[in-house]
């Protein structure tokens, strides 16, 4: 039984080995026919490793940055494992999995908890943050910690001048988000799920333009959503003419792909 076991656990590695060479693998030869766009520099995936550097977003409790989560290479990689699923065609632009996830998706669940617990922090919002403050960390343990740590994913395709409504993602999900960007970059804007209106004390009353925070995401970076973030603030892509401003310009827009990994909760039957 023990030895059944143990082969069982054998088996398991070998196949969680053979997802990461070929998804995430160490030869710096890509095999995908298109370049990554708007990517840097390929590196090699050690330097990628120490420069895993984690950005809390000002404004946004439980939201976190990782720019340069996978390198030039790693993207391509990734997107060939997504295109080899055929899951894109003109009709199609998203897909949804559950439970048992593609061998690449786990090994990209793999990797974000290796970023998160290798990764330095740097918190922006001008705070000091103390190691031992669970506000210093990209996730809160017992998210960090749970098996699996994602077990639905969502793979989207998005056209130039298509983008996603403001949201908050289902409470049929765990807390604890991460979004991967591929692509053509985009900036997500974030804003507070209450308070839709503000009534103003003038003559004329009506909606009050709400705080939004941008936030930009290059290709090959990574998004964690927790507690607030995730609960508090809904996000969304505007990718319709004039949304898409970032350091002054309109951001020129290209097919951008992202994959969101979630937990979903435990039924209650
Ligand atoms: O495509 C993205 O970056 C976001 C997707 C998203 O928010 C969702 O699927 O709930
Ligand atoms: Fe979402």
């Amino acid at each position: 039984m023990a030895a059944a076991a143990a082969a069982a656990a054998d088996d398991d590695e070998l196949r969680r080995r053979a997802a990461l060479r070929e998804a995430f693998g160490d030869s710096s030869d890509s095999d995908s026919d298109e370049p990554v766009v708007g990517a840097s520099p390929p590196r090699s995936r050690g330097a990628s490793r120490e420069q895993w550097r984690w950005e809390s977003i000002s404004g946004v409790k439980g939201l976190w940055l990782c720019a340069a989560f996978l390198s030039a290479d790693e993207q391509s990689r990734l997107l060939t494992a997504i295109r080899r699923e055929g899951w894109f065609t003109d009709a199609h632009n998203q897909a949804m999995r559950f439970g048992d996830l593609p061998s690449w998706a786990v090994e990209l669940s793999a990797v974000i908890h290796e970023a998160i617990c290798v990764g330095d922090v740097n918190a922006s919002c001008g705070v000091e943050l103390k190691n031992e403050d669970e506000d210093a960390c990209p996730l809160p343990s017992d998210l960090l910690w749970r098996k699996p740590l994602f077990d639905q994913l969502i793979a989207n395709r998005y056209k130039p001048g298509e983008g996603i409504c403001a949201h908050v993602d289902l409470m049929r999900f765990d807390d604890g988000i991460a979004i991967v960007s591929l692509e053509s970059p985009c900036v997500m804007h974030f804003s507070r799920a209450e308070q839709e209106v503000v009534v103003c004390d003038t003559l004329e009353s009506g909606h009050a333009e709400s705080t939004k925070i941008p936030v930009y995401l290059n290709p090959g970076s990574l998004v964690l959503m927790s507690g607030d973030a995730r609960y508090l603030w809904k996000h969304e892509i505007n990718r319709k003419p004039g949304g898409q401003q970032w350091g002054g310009r309109e951001l020129e827009q290209q097919i951008r792909t992202s994959i969101t990994l979630r937990k979903l909760l435990a039924s209650p039957n």
